[in-house]
């Protein structure tokens, strides 16, 4: 862990989990790749990983763009206005 360049840190944050995507967005040195070859403990048993969660949005009323309602009830107001002031 000390010998990490990019920190221990890093490292700490990417335990408990499949860690290849972390690595490769850091875009690694082919030295650090011939590295890892100096750590090779062995192959994870992938049954044992846990499994990646995917992201679910929480449900929201969607946005009701019809704004008919709205424009009718404007239009029966004004009406009623126009008409009570003329009698
Ligand atoms: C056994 C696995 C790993 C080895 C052997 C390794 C090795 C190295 C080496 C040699 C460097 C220096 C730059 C280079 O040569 O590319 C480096 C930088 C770095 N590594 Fe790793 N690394 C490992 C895993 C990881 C993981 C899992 C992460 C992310 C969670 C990570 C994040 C970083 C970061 C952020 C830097 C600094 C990059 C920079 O500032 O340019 N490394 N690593």
């Amino acid at each position: 862990m000390d010998d990490h360049p990019g920190g221990d840190e890093v490292l700490l944050s990417a335990t408990g989990k499949d860690a290849t995507n972390d690595f490769e967005d850091v875009g690694h040195s082919d030295s650090a790749r011939e590295d890892m070859d100096k750590y090779y403990i062995e192959d994870i048993d992938m049954s044992t990983v846990p499994l990646k969660r995917a992201y679910s949005p929480t449900q929201e009323a969607a946005y009701n763009p019809d704004k008919t309602p709205e424009f009718i009830i404007k239009i029966l107001q004004f009406l009623v206005q126009h008409y009570t002031k003329e009698k």
